[in-house]
């Protein structure tokens, strides 16, 4: 069954670069002229708020030396200046501003896209070891902190370079001496700010942390609260919650009283830097050095340094902090694929539905194989239950199908192709999965049914929702179709998400299905019904299916019995069943139709040295 549709390759998935500077580059790509006209902009600001100075000792010169007009008449120049610095000032700011809004936004867009369609090509393994909401919440706080980083750059030390480089030069113009205090002065604030910066780190880190466990802590309760209540532990929650709250204060406070000390620094460091610049330039005055425009225009220009710098110490760590963020998300989210398609991968082409496990050999974990050399045929059309005690391999079996996973070694062929040769979408969209338990996206049930076809239309979603019994119980919901069945569908009974599924899968009308359990949460009547209709939607499908209550695959063409990751039967009910084996014995141990746990009670025991 040709499958036309445009395949994405998982390759094609925009590679990311892993390290920080080249990630943030990355994320700016696209953005290189706002980002000059920013600069500028920021310079153009900076410049006119190093003039405003220029500007008074222009004024005080002229003060002192009126040339016989009105003071107005002989200022013009000067306080015309003055004026025209401010407006320019303001328009600079609010131009750095618009440029802010426009591109802000539109960045932090471009990083969410970027991360978002990195993470939907991991594989099961990565989602199974990272949580739903941690990975959102990455994303979200990695494409805030790329603006913030972007924000620090150009709107904090990009000004401040300017403003100290330029205020330094006009202060050596006026006097060398004095070039040279302020130049030490601004080397050594600087130097020691960001020393002080990165010795308060670990106390942020460690502050975050805090702030982040209660966080995990709070989710976790709330999660739970059902618990909590059933077990009348509400006030035993709160007292546990306690513990971590003080340990919260205790961070924080540790954090603050270092902040506290660095302040100190910073308030004792512009204080000398005032009382110096304005002693030292008397003296130059006194001698004769340098004029009173020349003195207020030095102590305007170091009032303007220490006001910059007074918070450089707060701006370090906060980029710091900004930059552990993007970091933390470029480390937890760009990490290599599992699972990509090799270079050429061919679309999957299912004409007839023969799957073969050839020499299969996988384990999760190193050292401890769930399959050692599995080998397994199924024909075309062939309907088979897979049985088994739990952990004897039968999802591992499935998940390998569905290329969840890489083989250590062997190969997995539907129709002859490879499936690891084969573009992974080609492969999910000719093979349906209808899980144990199904989860649904919180849109309407329309929506949910409909994503097993796109381009299908209202009546073959309600066509597909009758064949799964879903039919009745969407009808009699107050919004029917386009009712939102609540995150994960928890708005729905178990039974219901599961018919759900059936009838998205009944839409996908895939050549291959596995059914994992998919009945196993209907009463047995319903079930029943179902089933009936499943067996007619099957027509000429391969059908894999799972099962515990061993009534519900008696009929399939064959079972595989698994043990420890071995088939040790392989036939008919009826042929099993003769054979008086494992299966026999499931049968007629299986009391209300379920299998019993391996540990209590073990049929295969007595069929050992058979295999042996
Ligand atoms: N994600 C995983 N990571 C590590 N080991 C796993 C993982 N999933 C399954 N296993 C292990 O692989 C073995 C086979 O498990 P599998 O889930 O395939 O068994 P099963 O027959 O489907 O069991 P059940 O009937 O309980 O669903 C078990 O030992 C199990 O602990």
């Amino acid at each position: 069954m040709p499958n036309n549709a445009p395949f994405q390759r998982a390759a094609d998935a925009p590679p990311l670069p892993t390290g920080i500077v080249k990630f943030i580059v990355y994320c700016l790509a696209g953005f290189r002229g706002w980002i000059f006209l920013m600069m500028l902009l920021e310079t153009g600001q900076a410049a006119c708020s190093i003039l405003v100075p220029y500007a008074i000792k222009a004024i005080m010169d002229g003060v002192t030396h009126l040339s016989g007009a009105t003071v107005l008449e002989s200022l013009r120049g000067p306080l015309l200046l003055l004026a025209g610095l401010n407006v320019a000032e303001i328009l600079f700011s609010r131009g750095s501003g618009a440029v802010l809004i426009i591109m802000g936004p539109r960045l932090r867009q471009r990083t969410t896209k970027a991360l978002y369609a990195y993470l939907q090509y991991h594989a099961p393994r990565y989602f199974g070891s990272h949580f739903a909401g941690a990975l959102a919440h990455r994303i979200s706080e990695t494409a805030m902190s790329v603006n913030h980083t972007t924000w620090s750059v150009l709107c904090d030390f990009w000004p401040i370079l300017v403003t100290f480089a330029v205020s330094i030069g006009l202060l050596f113009n006026v006097h060398q001496g004095l070039g040279l205090l302020v130049a030490g002065w601004v080397f050594a604030y600087v130097s020691l700010s960001y020393w002080l910066a990165t010795r308060c780190q670990p106390y942020a880190q460690g502050y975050a942390a805090t702030r982040s466990l209660v966080n995990g802590k709070i989710v976790d309760a709330v999660t739970n609260i059902l618990n909590a209540k059933l077990f009348a532990r509400l006030h035993f929650e709160r007292e546990f919650l306690d513990g971590f709250l003080e340990t919260e204060v205790q961070a924080g406070r540790r954090t603050f009283w270092y902040m506290e000390r660095v302040r100190w620094f910073q308030f004792t460091a512009a204080a000398m830097l005032k009382v110096g610049t304005v002693y030292y330039a008397l003296t130059l005055w006194d001698s004769g050095l340098i004029g009173v425009g020349d003195f207020t225009m030095s102590i305007g220009l170091a009032l303007l340094i220490i006001s910059d710098a007074r918070n450089l110490t707060r701006r370090f760590l906060e980029f710091f902090e900004y930059v552990g963020n993007v970091a933390n998300g470029v480390e937890t989210i760009v990490q290599p694929h599992e699972i990509v398609d090799v270079p050429g991968a061919l679309p999957l082409e299912i004409s007839q539905g023969r799957i073969e496990f050839r020499n299969v050999c996988f384990s999760y974990e190193p050292g401890q194989p769930v399959f050692d050399g599995l080998n397994v045929v199924i024909e075309p059309g062939q309907r088979v239950g897979l049985v088994g005690f739990s952990g004897s391999g039968k999802s591992t079996f499935v998940s390998l199908m569905l290329r969840n996973y890489q083989l250590q070694s062997g190969r997995i062929l539907i129709d002859g192709m490879d499936i690891q040769q084969v573009l992974l979408d080609s492969l999910h969209e000719q093979v349906s999965l209808i899980p144990q338990d199904p989860s649904l996206f919180h849109r309407s049930l329309k929506e949910n049914i409909g994503y097993g076809r796109l381009a299908a239309d209202d009546t073959a979603i309600e066509a597909a929702a009758r064949m799964a019994h879903a039919d009745e119980f969407i009808k009699v919901m107050p919004e029917g179709y386009d009712s939102l069945v609540g995150e994960r569908g928890v708005k729905l009974s178990g039974g219901q998400r599961q018919r759900i599924a059936i009838a998205r899968v009944m839409l996908k009308d895939a050549p291959i299905l596995i059914l994992d359990e998919a009945t196993s949460s209907l009463d047995s009547v319903t079930e029943r019904t179902i089933q009936e209709n499943l067996d007619r939607a099957m027509g000429r499908k391969t059908v894999i299916a799972i099962a515990h209550r061993l009534s519900t695959i008696a009929h399939l063409d064959r079972i595989l019995v698994f043990d420890q990751g071995r088939i040790v039967e392989d036939g008919g009910h009826d042929q099993l069943l003769a054979q008086q084996g494992v299966y026999y014995r499931l049968w007629t141990m299986q009391a209300g139709g379920f299998l019993p746990e391996r540990e209590e009670s073990n049929p295969l025991n007595g069929s050992a040295s058979n295999k042996d």
